[in-house]
C-alpha cells in the first residue's frame, strides 16, 4: 500500500494530520476538543485513549466526516476532510463503535454494496479473503439479521476493509467481544500494519493498547497530555508497582498512591529506596501481606498517572510533535 501513498519534496505526508482542532458543543458553551494538534505518520500503529467523555468519539467523527470541527483543520495523506470529503473517506476504512448495519442483506451482499459505493469492481478475491481472514466464510451467505453481535462486528470490519484503505481507524473495535475474535481481529490488523497500512485505535483496553500501539496520544477534558512513544511512556514513568493482597485496612498514608481491587493492592514506586519506604510504613502499621511481588508499571500505571495529574503534563507543541513522528 506504500506507494499509493503520495509525497511531496521529498517528505512523506502523514496518513493523519490534526491541526489545532476544537469542537463545542451546545451552542459553543461546551467545549468537548480544545487545540488538538497531531500527526499520525504513514504505517504507523497508533493509539488514541482517553477516560469516558475525554473527547475522542468527536475527534473520531470529525476525521470520518461525520461532525464538522468547531476550529482547525484535519486532513487524511494531505486531503482536507472538508473541502476534499470524497478523497479523504476513500483513504479511510473506518470501524465504528456502533454495530449499525443492514438487516436485509446477506453477509456477502453487504460486502459487494459496500465495494459498489466505493467504485471498487471485480473485488471478490479480496472479499473471500476478508470473509476467511475473519472466520465469515461459513457465514458468507447468512443474513445479516441472524448473526451474533460478535459477528456482527466482525462483518463491520470487513465492511471498512472493503476497499482496501491506507489508513484504518478502528473505535473501539474490542468492546464487549470474546477472546478469539479479538485474536483474529489484532492478527489481521498487525498484518496489514505490517503491509504498509497505518492504523488509528481508540480502547479503554489498556493492555491491547500497550501490545499494539507504537505510539500513544492520551486526551483528558478536550486536551491531548501525553503523546510519545509507548515504550517512551512506560520509561519515564513510575518504574515499578508492588503488588500484594490484604485483608486488613490499609495505612492511611499510602491510600492516595494506592490501587486496591477487592484484596489486591497495587502501589507504584519510583525506585528502590521508594519500595523499601512503603515496605517499612506496612510493617509498622502491623498490615499483613500476601503474596507480594515488585513489577514493572504497565500502561494502566501510567495512564492512571497522568490522568490524575500527577505527573506533568506532556501537551507538545506542534514542532515536537512533527519531531516525533519522523524520528
Ligand atoms: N452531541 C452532543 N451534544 C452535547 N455534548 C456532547 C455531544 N457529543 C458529545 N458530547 C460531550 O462531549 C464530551 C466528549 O464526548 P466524546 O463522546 O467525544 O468522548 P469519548 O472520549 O469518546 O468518550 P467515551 O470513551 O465514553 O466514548 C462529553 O462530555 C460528551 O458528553
Amino acid at each position: 500500500m506504500r506507494e499509493q501513498n503520495t509525497s511531496t519534496a521529498g517528505k512523506s505526508l502523514p496518513a493523519i494530520s490534526f491541526q489545532n482542532v476544537s469542537k463545542t458543543y451546545r451552542g459553543g458553551q461546551f467545549r468537548a476538543l480544545d487545540g488538538v494538534s497531531f500527526d499520525i505518520g504513514q504505517g504507523e500503529f497508533f493509539g488514541l485513549l482517553g477516560p469516558n467523555g475525554a473527547g475522542k468519539t468527536s475527534l473520531i467523527s470529525i476525521l470520518a466526516g461525520l461532525a464538522q470541527a468547531s476550529g482547525g483543520q484535519v486532513s487524511v495523506l494531505g486531503a482536507d476532510v472538508v473541502k476534499d470529503y470524497a478523497a479523504a473517506r476513500r483513504q479511510l476504512g473506518i470501524v465504528p463503535q456502533e454495530l449499525v448495519f443492514d438487516p436485509f442483506f446477506s453477509v456477502r451482499e453487504s460486502l459487494r454494496i459496500q465495494s459498489g459505493y466505493f467504485g471498487v469492481r471485480n473485488n471478490e478475491a479480496w472479499i473471500d479473503e476478508l470473509l476467511h481472514e475473519l472466520g465469515l466464510s461459513d457465514k458468507a451467505n447468512a443474513n445479516m439479521r441472524q448473526l451474533s453481535g460478535g459477528m456482527k462486528r466482525r462483518v463491520l470490519v470487513a465492511q471498512a476493509l472493503v476497499h482496501r484503505p491506507p489508513v484504518i481507524v478502528l473505535d473501539e473495535p474490542t468492546a464487549g467481544v470474546d477472546v478469539e475474535l479479538r485474536q483474529t481481529l489484532w492478527q489481521f490488523i498487525a498484518r496489514l500494519n505490517r503491509e504498509g497500512h497505518t492504523v488509528l485505535l481508540t480502547t479503554h483496553y489498556l493492555e491491547e493498547a500497550e501490545a499494539l500501539c507504537g505510539r500513544l496520544a492520551m486526551l483528558k477534558q478536550g486536551r491531548i497530555v501525553a503523546l510519545d512513544r509507548t515504550s517512551d511512556l512506560l520509561k519515564g514513568r513510575a518504574a515499578s508497582m508492588l503488588r500484594f493482597k490484604t485483608d486488613a485496612a490499609l495505612p492511611e498514608v499510602l491510600l492516595p498512591q494506592a490501587r486496591i481491587t477487592g484484596r489486591i493492592v497495587q502501589i507504584k514506586a519510583h525506585d528502590a529506596a521508594e519500595v523499601e519506604q512503603v515496605l517499612a510504613t506496612l510493617r509498622a502499621a502491623h498490615c499483613p501481606v500476601e503474596d507480594l511481588e515488585i513489577g514493572r508499571a504497565d500502561l494502566e500505571d501510567v495512564f492512571l498517572e497522568i490522568m490524575q495529574g500527577e505527573a506533568r503534563p506532556q501537551a507538545q507543541t506542534q514542532a515536537q510533535v512533527q519531531e516525533g513522528v519522523a524520528a
